[in-house]
């Protein structure tokens, strides 16, 4: 089974949700020139990483980014890994991934586990504690938030329930690209997936953002990369490999779990 996947590798306004819904809205338009089944958003797209300011810019339940995602997949009939929202909640603000379908159903959310105390999430937002599995047509995916890319047993949590491909959603800082690539090379490669990176361009004022949005194949072998600049990264990943690959070498009937602690 082939699927055309796009990665919205968007500059994100800082702090400024009207404006970035407008990029967004052009970018979805430009990218749906080349058809995908799905579209891929980076992390905290509508507000960036501007935290002192949530009680201003947070979106209530994720209400408003919900709305408009679902519209946009209704219109183009495509589905949505729709980056992530700062989403205020009962219990706080989470930095949460949104999973739209082309239907416009809201089939998954996912709140960021692990918190990144380098850019002070920990000082501004709430951690999740579930998984970032979700199915379309048929295939079981798991979406996860940039810094969770560290955690090598947080992903296998996620593959060895199933999951064929590995959506990431991003905010990486252009200081650490070699370890973005290189952990989402290793990601792809350890779990016999695809990855589907999307990162953001851009500077806020604390960063410079790496963009090189990334999709690897199960055999880890990039297949798209973006440069720096904003940019709609696009290709066809076949679902087949996956198996094939896990036939090949097969890592999940191989592993000893009861030993790993
Ligand atoms: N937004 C993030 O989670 C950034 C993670 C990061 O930069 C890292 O080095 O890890």
């Amino acid at each position: 089974m082939k699927i055309k996947v796009s990665c919205l590798q968007m500059d994100i306004a800082f702090g400024d949700p009207v404006r970035n819904y407008q990029s967004a809205e052009k970018l979805i338009e430009k990218a749906m020139e080349k058809h995908p089944d799905i579209l891929v958003l980076p992390e905290l797209w509508t507000t960036g990483y501007d935290l002192t300011r949530l009680d201003e810019i947070a979106d209530q339940h994720a209400m408003q980014t919900i709305t408009f995602l679902q519209a946009a997949a209704k219109k183009h009939k495509v589905h949505f890994v729709g980056g992530s929202v700062a989403n205020r909640g009962e219990k706080g603000v989470s930095n949460t991934l949104l999973i739209i379908t082309k239907e416009g159903e809201v089939i998954h959310q996912y709140d960021k586990l692990h918190l990144f105390k380098l850019m002070d999430e920990h000082l501004f937002l709430e951690a999740g504690s579930k998984k970032g599995l979700f199915q379309v047509e048929d295939h079981l995916f798991a979406g996860v938030i940039c810094y969770d890319i560290r955690f090598p047993e947080w992903i296998r949590a996620h593959t060895s329930e199933g999951a064929v491909a590995l959506f990431v959603v991003a905010e990486w800082p252009a200081a650490r690209l070699q370890h973005w690539r290189t952990l989402l090379i290793a990601r792809a490669i350890e779990n016999q997936c695809y990855v589907i990176a999307c990162n953001r361009s851009g500077s806020d004022p604390n960063n410079q953002f790496a963009g090189h949005s990334l999709i690897i194949d199960p055999w880890g072998e990039i297949i798209a990369e973006a440069g720096e600049q904003e940019d709609i990264l696009s290709a066809e990943i076949n679902l087949e490999l996956v198996k094939e690959i896990r036939k090949q070498i097969p890592i999940f009937e191989d592993r000893k779990p009861n030993s790993y602690y």
